[in-house]
């Protein structure tokens, strides 16, 4: 982190970086980024672009998450690189 502290924005790219960014934990639907991101939210404004590739989520509404889960539409949606997810952390 040293160095990024005067950033006005820090673009992390890909799963295994939102793994890094999130613990690498199968977090309960309904687990907001903040959570899952622990010490380091809030200290850098962080912009997360990942297509899903691993079964790790947060940050999204515990009944999406459920929804998503259980139709058989989105079958496979955490891992089967079809879906992804963008999310804005801003410095606190
Ligand atoms: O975001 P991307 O570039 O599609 O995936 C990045 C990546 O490192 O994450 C996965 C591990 O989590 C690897 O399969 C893959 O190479």
């Amino acid at each position: 982190m040293a160095g990024l502290e005067g950033s006005g924005l820090v673009i992390f790219k890909g799963d295994l970086n939102y793994r890094k960014l999130t613990g690498d934990v199968q977090w309960p639907a309904g687990t907001t980024f903040e959570e899952a991101m622990g010490p380091l939210a809030g200290k850098l404004p962080i912009l997360s672009l990942r297509t899903n590739k691993a079964d790790v989520i947060a940050g999204l509404p515990k009944e999406l998450v459920e929804k998503m889960d259980s139709d058989r539409e989105t079958n496979g949606w955490r891992t089967n690189g079809r879906w992804g997810v963008i999310t804005f952390i801003p410095k606190a």
